[in-house]
């Protein structure tokens, strides 16, 4: 069988986006999402995202990781996904799609970036050096100086893999406040098991850990692939209109045999 495939980026972070509003797309098959995703025997990517109707909603975002298991919400994912909706006329300006952890709102401002609200934090912990929250993925977030010389891969998966995450799994981000009001961001992520080059939950769980420590929004990000930012509002702790804004685009369109 062949199928019509987009690849998007957003901020480095690359997905392979499927139209399957018809509903083909066998979910199950994780061999398959993993194979399309391996960067030496399929067609490469962090994550693949299958577009789908939604009763209720402008469409329904389903995301796996590139190990092909079904994942968690993909803040990137979700930029990617709304400029995919875009160009196959489910929306015009502002759209609110169903994604793994509800409800999102996103609109296009005129620079063409996807400006995607995300739902509040859940069950924030502050630790003695660390922060561990839900931003639709569970996210550690650990602050540090010169998070350029890190080794992300190594640091990330000791910590992906100890006795408290090594089951369920965790994104790991090392955080470095390069300004007063800004982060440069490093993400080993769980599902690819490595470093990626931006990850959109884990940004927005960063700069949140920054707010808790003063920050002001808006929030101007770093990534390996290029600049986030996040805005909120705060009222007593509670995080409200947080926003995930940046780029979102095309690479290439092409077909594959599965
Ligand atoms: N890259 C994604 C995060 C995917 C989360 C996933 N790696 C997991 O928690 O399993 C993002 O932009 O938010």
């Amino acid at each position: 069988m062949t199928i019509n495939f987009v690849k998007y980026q957003g901020t480095g972070n690359d997905f392979i986006m499927i139209d399957d509003r018809e509903e083909k797309w066998d979910i199950e098959n994780v061999t398959l999402n993993a194979r399309l995703c391996d960067r030496r025997f399929g067609i490469g990517a962090d994550g693949l995202i299958l577009l789908r109707s939604h009763p209720e909603y402008d469409f329904e975002m389903i995301y796996f990781n590139a190990d092909g298991k079904v994942g968690s919400m993909c803040g990137n994912g979700g930029r990617c996904t709304v400029k995919f909706a875009h160009t196959l006329g489910a929306f015009q300006e502002s759209t609110t799609f169903w994604a793994a952890d509800g409800l999102h709102h996103a609109h296009l401002d005129e620079e063409g970036k996807v400006h995607l609200k995300m739902n509040p934090p859940l069950d924030i912990e502050q630790g003695d050096d660390y922060f561990f929250m839900d931003t639709g993925s569970p996210h550690y977030v650990q602050f540090s100086e010169e998070v350029a010389d890190l080794d992300v891969y190594e640091l990330g998966k000791s910590i992906r893999y100890n006795d408290r995450f090594k089951k369920v799994g965790t994104n790991v981000n090392f955080v470095e406040k390069t300004d007063t009001n800004r982060l440069f961001v490093r993400t080993y992520e769980r599902g690819v098991e490595d470093e990626t080059f931006s990850c959109g939950t884990g940004v927005t769980a960063s700069v949140i850990s920054a707010a808790l420590q003063g920050m002001k929004s808006p929030v101007p990000v770093k990534v390996m692939g290029g600049e986030l930012e996040v805005s909120f509002t705060e009222k007593e702790g509670a995080f409200e209109d947080l926003y995930l804004i940046g780029p979102a685009q095309e690479v290439f369109k092409g077909q594959v045999e599965i």
